[in-house]
């Protein structure tokens, strides 16, 4: 796999963080998930691949350990706000120094610095800061958010594991590690991008939900079908916005000119009339295999069974038969390799890591009887 051999540390946080390690997890990398010693369960649900050691950051003992972990890995991804590392002494600075090669990749909401580097926020913050957040929904609606997508995932996990894909690749140059401030606000802010690079194209000079790409078009919407579900048509280019009016049955010269903006209101009427006709089933048949841009929404039960998800095997299911997204993307020679095993306990493999990483036994065993580390044992959690 492309990242096999790369040793990333990844200090347990909330939903960003675990996500990001789980994708260099996917792509090869051994991933050792610090959790807290005196924690009893844990909140990653993107355990996938990884290993849990369980330590006392907040004892000298625990503080060394960990030190000594940074020593030997080749990444560091710290969730907390500005500050917290450096108050336990485990800043940049400290640890660079000890292990120059080290990327220290710091994933949080707002940065390292500016007036709310050590403010707490969850994705909704960060997306409304980023100015994305006041471009979606619909038009005298407050602003809606695609679930915790924007901030939290792509523009944290996402940016953040670039970032250190981009600064592993360096380092293959400079032999230097470095170290990565990963803000959400920014990374939802450059996902956005392209309407910010696209302001003066007319493309968003509408108020929010009225606009071509914004859920204002009607050839670029939901719609309700016969038997409560949906369908999304994308028709935007004429030769495809004739096919969507074909497989509707109806008649271009019925309706006003795709572009009309004061008609949009209408045309969506009359696209939301033909749609509640059939069943999401019967206008797939219709529009499957045409370029018309209509495809149903499927919901997490139908997505794993719809064909095309199937033939390029884009779900998987791992032991205890739970489906997911395979890693994206395909690598030809060397694509990931999800793990399919349950995720790690608190603590599971503290005693292994430990000692793979030249702890002995008797260290582990002083480490534990103080509290500084805590081990789980599975068999014990049957
Ligand atoms: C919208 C999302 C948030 C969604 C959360 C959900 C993803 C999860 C909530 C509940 C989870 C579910 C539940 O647990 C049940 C299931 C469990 C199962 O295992 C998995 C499935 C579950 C369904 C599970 C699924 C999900 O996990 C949940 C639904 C977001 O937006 S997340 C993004 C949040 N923002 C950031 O990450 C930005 C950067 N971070 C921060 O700003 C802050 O960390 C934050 C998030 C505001 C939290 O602030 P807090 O004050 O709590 O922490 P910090 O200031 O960062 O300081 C941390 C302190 O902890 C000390 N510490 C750290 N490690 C250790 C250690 N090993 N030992 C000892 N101490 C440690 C550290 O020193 C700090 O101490 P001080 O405060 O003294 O400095």
């Amino acid at each position: 796999m492309a990242l096999t051999g790369v040793r990333v540390l990844e200090l347990a946080g909330l939903a960003p963080g675990p996500f990001c390690g789980m994708i260099l997890a996917d792509f090869g990398a051994k991933v050792i998930r610090v959790d807290r010693a005196t924690a009893t369960f844990s909140g990653d649900g993107m355990a996938r691949g990884k290993k849990s050691i369980a330590l006392n950051l907040k004892s000298a003992a625990g503080i060394n350990v960990l030190k000594n972990l940074c020593k030997q890995s080749d990444v560091l991804i710290e969730p907390f706000r500005h500050g917290v590392m450096e108050n336990l002494g485990l800043g940049p600075e400290v640890i660079l120094k000890e292990n120059p090669r080290l990327i220290y990749a710091r994933l949080t909401g707002y940065g390292q610095s500016g007036k709310y580097a050590q403010s707490a926020g969850h994705d909704i913050n960060y997306v409304s800061i980023s100015g994305l957040l006041s471009r979606l929904g619909k038009h005298d609606e407050n602003p809606t958010f695609p679930l915790n997508l924007i901030a939290d995932f792509a523009g944290g996990s996402y940016t953040c594991a670039l970032g250190i894909v981009m600064a592993l690749f360096e380092r293959t140059r400079s032999g230097q590690g470095q170290v990565i401030d990963s803000s959400m606000v920014e990374g939802a802010s450059y996902l956005g991008s392209f309407v910010w690079k696209t302001q003066k194209s007319g493309l968003w000079s509408r108020p929010r939900g009225e606009n071509v790409l914004d859920g204002g078009a009607p050839f670029y919407c939901t719609y309700r079908t016969a038997d409560g579900k949906y369908m999304a048509v994308g028709a935007i280019e004429p030769q495809f916005y004739k096919e969507l009016l074909k497989g509707l049955n109806l008649n271009s010269s019925d309706l006003p000119n795709q572009m009309s903006f004061s008609d949009w209101p209408k045309i969506k009427d009359k696209f939301a009339e033909k749609f509640l006709e059939k069943t999401q089933k019967q206008w797939c048949q219709i529009f499957d295999g045409t370029d018309a841009c209509v495809t149903p929404v499927l919901s997490f039960e139908d997505v794993t069974m719809h064909e095309h998800n199937r033939e390029r095997g884009s779900f998987f299911s791992n032991d205890e038969g739970e489906p997911s997204p395979r890693p994206a993307p395909l690598l030809s020679r060397t694509p990931a390799a999800p793990s399919s095993s349950r995720d790690p306990l608190v603590g599971e493999h503290t005693r292994e890591v430990l000692a793979e990483y030249g702890f002995s036994a008797k260290e582990i065993s002083d480490l534990q009887s103080s509290g500084v580390i805590a081990c789980s044992n599975p068999k014990s959690q049957l």
